[in-house]
């Protein structure tokens, strides 16, 4: 990129900007992003430690509101140069309706490419997921796959299909003449199961494994491989996807690009173990516990119940088919398309990764006691 152009001052809005995500994109944007003058959050609920970002040299500007009510969106992107569209309902307990989910995933979605060429944003890095991929309703292994791998990506639940819709959406705007006759850029990142400080599953499974007397119980085989990254790893790809785009629009605009970094391939239960082991928690069995039927069983229970129980309240378990069905299907991403297209290596080792997650799972012990 030419020296003027680095030396320009850029405004970025970061939707969901203080979710699990987001919080780590924004941190990673005023540490990495030199040519940042103006940093917009935009989520439905602000977090209370946005305030201590105000301090800083880049000025940070709070926005509360609803990715679904347009005006707000085109009235938090007006004036920005990037976009880094990351809030979005993630939901696959069965806690908000189908509708819910494709209001925020996908009309929220629309709303935002909308609001970019109404007021002339001419850079769109959305945040997808594996999910758009698979696993499908088949069951079928994807296996150290690429963005070009052959897969029958075939959804019937509503996040996995609101995600893939809203990337669609992203990848056909690329090309649209925003205002002011230049095109917008757009492309989309899939993380597979991200992990690192902040990620609310790991704390459930930490605190389910505390009040088990410090125990787990394996339910998957091991040898079901699940693709995991770290959210530093995820938040730094965002931040060169949004700085790459300009320069690469031929080549980067409308497409897509999995998170990867050096985690290891590893069951979904195993991996959690490298940081909850750490913490003092062990998982009992080589092999599952209980046969897989009696897990589809329970399952399904489950589904049933939380049918049952809505007029009264919310059942929302973490295992009912659809996340069993995940858990239990091998889906392992192997590329480097990022570091081809945009010389992405990630910033964080596994080492690191690690280190600092199992520093964070600590954390969240200590201030629980
Ligand atoms: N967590 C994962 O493993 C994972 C994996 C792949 C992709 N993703 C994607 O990454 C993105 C961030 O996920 P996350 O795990 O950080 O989830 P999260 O729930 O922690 O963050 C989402 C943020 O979006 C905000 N949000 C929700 N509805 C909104 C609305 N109507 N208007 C404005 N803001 C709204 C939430 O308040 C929250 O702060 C999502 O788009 C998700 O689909 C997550
Ligand atoms: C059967 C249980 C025994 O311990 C384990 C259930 C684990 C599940 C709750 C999770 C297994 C895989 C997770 C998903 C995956 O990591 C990728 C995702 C993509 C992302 O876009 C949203 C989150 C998620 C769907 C993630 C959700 C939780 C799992 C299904």
């Amino acid at each position: 990129m030419a020296d003027s152009a680095r030396a320009q001052k850029l405004v970025y809005l970061v939707t969901g900007g203080c979710g699990f995500l987001g919080e780590h994109v924004v941190r990673m944007l005023l540490q990495r992003e030199p040519r940042l003058c103006e940093l917009r959050i935009f989520d439905l609920h602000l977090g209370p430690w946005l305030d201590e970002l105000k301090t800083g040299p880049v000025r940070v500007t709070a926005i509360q509101g609803d990715v679904t009510q347009a005006h707000e969106v085109a009235a938090a992107v007006a004036g920005t140069h990037v976009v880094i569209h990351t809030a979005g309902l993630v939901d696959v307990f069965g806690k908000a309706s189908p509708e819910t989910i494709h209001e925020v995933n996908v009309q929220g979605t629309q709303n935002v490419i909308e609001a970019c060429v109404q007021t002339g944003t001419q850079f769109l890095v959305y945040t997808s997921s594996m999910e758009v991929v698979g696993p499908n309703v088949k069951g079928h292994p994807f296996y150290r796959g690429n963005e070009d791998t052959p897969y029958e990506a075939v959804h019937r639940h509503p996040y996995p299909c609101s995600k893939a819709l809203a990337e669609r959406l992203v990848l056909e705007a690329n090309g649209r003449k925003v205002r002011g006759g230049l095109p917008l850029v757009t492309c989309a990142l899939r993380p597979t199961g991200i992990y690192g400080e902040g990620h609310q599953i790991m704390r459930d499974f930490y605190h389910q494994g505390l009040r088990l007397g410090g125990r787990l119980f394996r339910a998957i085989p091991a040898s079901v491989e699940h693709g995991r990254v770290y959210v530093g790893n995820v938040a730094w790809m965002h931040v060169l996807v949004a700085r790459e785009l300009e320069q690469r629009a031929a080549l980067m605009g409308g497409q897509v690009y999995f998170c990867y970094d050096k985690s290891p391939y590893k069951s979904y239960e195993d991996f959690n173990m490298e940081f909850l082991r750490p913490c003092g928690l062990r998982l009992v069995g080589t092999r599952p516990l209980l046969p897989y039927w009696l897990l589809v069983f329970l399952a399904a229970l489950n589904a049933l119940l939380q049918w049952l129980l809505r007029p009264l309240l919310l059942y929302a378990p973490l295992l009912n088919p659809y996340t069993l069905a995940v858990a239990n299907t091998t889906f392992t991403v192997s590329t480097n398309k990022a570091q081809r297209h945009f010389g992405y290596e990630p910033l964080f080792s596994w080492e690191d990764s690690r280190t600092r997650t199992i520093r964070w799972v600590q954390g969240v012990e200590s201030s629980s006691q």
